[in-house]
Order: structure tokens, then C-alpha cells, then sequence
């Protein structure tokens, strides 16, 4: 993370230059030139990829917008981020711009309507999804220029993912479960045995159970320790506790809640439940594909202690 390549003008201001302009005394009903854009933009995001995404994945760090990551400070840095969809000849933006900084070991909740894009900036900071335009630093690694293949080994090797659907492989036991974390994972030598993960997350007396002989919120522990057995820099969850009772919901939180304190994982979770901000110490509130707000909590509740619904 030495070497600082800068690059040429984004592919977005060069768009913006070369934009066609718009045909006099003719009514559109598509913007042809938007999409004519889009597309022009990708291609050269693609170029880009190809040039840097092995640089980027050993360590180097190139930015299209002329940022440099403070990666003592922030696990994740977002420049100017756009993602858009494309339907046919339509454009739907989904995150419209949008700048970030999310501090080392911090527990983040992100909170916001229904289609406000908190699953798509989700994804695109845990590199499951690219974005169109702008820098997604993760540790100093650009994402947002990273080929498929290097975005996969980005993921085994520092991010772990808890979904509302556990997923989790119905032939094998709890621990074997875990265990399928472990393996994906580079580094061998751990600190973090399966054992003491078993023990942080309750579950020493199941280790030996399969699935269906677990209840939901047994398996979702289940799937979490398999997410913590890669020992991951950051731990990410889309709605963890979104098909859970009360009861298991609570206790899938103060698990989380304790690994971010145990092992200073930075946990950032995606909900639906405002009242789950209150365990969190920064919440970003996401409207109409833009951050509309970010609260810094400095007295956290504790799971037991929040509302529920
Ligand atoms: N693959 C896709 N193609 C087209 N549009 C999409 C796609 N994925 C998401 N969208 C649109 O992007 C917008 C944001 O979706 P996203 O899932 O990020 O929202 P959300 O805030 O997580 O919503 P929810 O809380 O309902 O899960 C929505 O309008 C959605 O319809």
C-alpha cells in the first residue's frame, strides 16, 4: 500500500466532455445520451480494470478521483459513487453520488426506506456489486476497479457475510459448517480457533448438530460463526436478524455486538428496524440513493436494553 498511482481524468468527466448534445425542436421520451454514457463510462471503467485490478489487489493504491485513502483511519472510503441500472434504453439511478468514511472497528447500522439503495451499498462495499463510477476503498483497495476474480479473492480473504436466509449446508454439522469458512479462507494461522468461535457465540453444546435439528436462530449463529471462522476484517449483514423472533433476534445481536468488542471486527448491518441503530455507534440514514444522514452514538444500548418493534 505504498505506491500511489494517479490516474487520468475520471471516465466520468470525459463522458460529461464528449456528451452528444441534445437534437433541437425534436420531443424524446428516452434519453438516448444518458445511456449512450453509461455504457461509454463502463467501457472504460472495464480498461481501467484491466490495467490496474493486480496492482490494486497487491497492495497499491489508484484512485479515479484523485483520493487518497486514510487507511489508518477508515476501514471504507466511498468517492463519489454512482450505480445505475439499465433497462432497455432506460437509466435507473440507484446510488446517485455518494461520499463516505466508516472508521476502523466501529459497529455501523444502515437504516432507510424501502428501495433507497441500503442493500445495493451494501453490496457495493462488501464487493459483491461494482459500481459504476467513482472510488470504493476497502482497506485501500479500490474496488470499484477490480476484475471479478480479484473482487472473489478480495471476499475469501477479508470479508465475511451474514444473510437473512442462513444458507447454510444441510449435510453437514454445525461445526463442519464452520469449518467451510475456515477453508475458503488464506491465512491458516489463527488466533481464532472454531472452538472459541463456538464459545462466543453460545453454541459449544450444538457443535455437533445438523441444520434441521437447529432452530433459526441456532443456524444463523451457526452461519455467523462460519463468516467469523475466515477471521474477517469486516463482518457484513443484510437484515441478520430479519427472519428471527424477538428472542433470537436479540441474542444474534449481542453476538455481533460482542465480536465487534472480542475480536474488533467492524460489523456493518443492513435493517429495517430503527430500533436496532441503538446498538450501533454510527448510523447512516439512506434516502433516495444518497446518505441523508450520519449519527455518531456514544453510548451504544445493549441489545437486551433496545425496543423492538
Ligand atoms: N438488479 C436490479 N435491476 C434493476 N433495478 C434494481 C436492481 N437491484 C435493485 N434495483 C433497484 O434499486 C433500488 C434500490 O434497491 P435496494 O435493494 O438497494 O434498496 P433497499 O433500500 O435495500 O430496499 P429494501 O429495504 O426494500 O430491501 C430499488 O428501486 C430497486 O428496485
Amino acid at each position: 500500500m505504498n505506491e500511489k498511482e494517479k490516474m487520468e481524468p475520471t471516465a466520468e468527466k470525459k463522458a460529461k466532455v464528449n456528451k452528444a448534445p441534445a437534437k433541437k425542436g425534436k420531443k424524446e421520451k428516452v434519453d438516448y445520451t444518458v445511456v449512450k454514457e453509461f455504457k461509454k463510462n463502463l467501457k472504460e471503467q472495464k480498461q481501467q480494470t484491466k490495467q490496474y485490478s493486480k496492482k490494486i489487489l497487491k497492495g497499491e493504491i489508484v484512485s479515479t478521483t484523485g483520493t487518497t485513502p486514510n487507511t489508518d483511519k477508515y476501514v471504507i472510503e466511498l468517492v463519489n459513487v454512482k450505480k445505475a441500472y439499465i433497462t432497455g434504453e432506460v437509466e435507473t439511478p440507484v446510488l446517485k453520488g455518494i461520499d463516505l468514511s466508516l472508521e476502523k472497528g466501529d459497529f455501523i447500522v444502515i437504516l432507510g426506506p424501502s428501495g433507497s439503495g441500503k442493500t445495493t451499498l451494501l453490496n457495493v462495499i462488501s464487493g459483491l456489486d461494482k459500481v459504476n463510477s467513482g472510488d470504493v476503498f476497502v482497506l485501500g483497495y479500490n474496488l470499484s476497479l477490480l476484475k471479478d476474480v480479484d473482487l472473489t479473492k478480495f471476499r475469501r480473504d477479508h470479508v465475511g457475510f451474514i444473510f437473512q436466509q442462513y444458507n447454510l449446508l444441510t449435510n453437514l454439522t454445525a461445526k463442519e459448517n464452520a469449518e467451510v469458512g475456515e477453508n475458503l479462507s488464506k491465512s491458516k494461522e489463527k488466533d481464532l480457533t472454531i472452538n472459541d468461535i463456538f464459545k462466543t457465540i453460545g453454541m459449544e453444546e450444538q457443535m455437533n448438530k445438523y441444520p434441521h435439528q437447529m432452530s433459526g436462530g441456532q443456524q444463523q449463529r451457526v452461519s455467523i460463526a462460519r463468516a467469523l471462522a475466515k477471521n474477517p476484517d469486516i463482518l457484513f449483514g443484510d437484515e441478520p436478524t430479519g427472519a428471527l423472533d424477538e428472542e433470537m433476534g436479540r441474542k444474534v445481536l449481542e453476538i455481533l455486538v460482542d465480536v465487534n468488542k472480542k475480536y474488533k471486527t467492524t460489523v456493518i448491518i443492513v435493517t429495517h428496524n430503527p430500533n436496532i441503530a441503538d446498538i450501533a455507534n454510527t448510523v447512516i440514514h439512506v434516502r433516495n440513493g444518497l446518505i441523508d444522514q450520519i449519527k455518531r452514538n456514544d453510548k451504544p444500548k445493549k441489545p437486551s436494553d433496545i425496543d423492538w418493534s
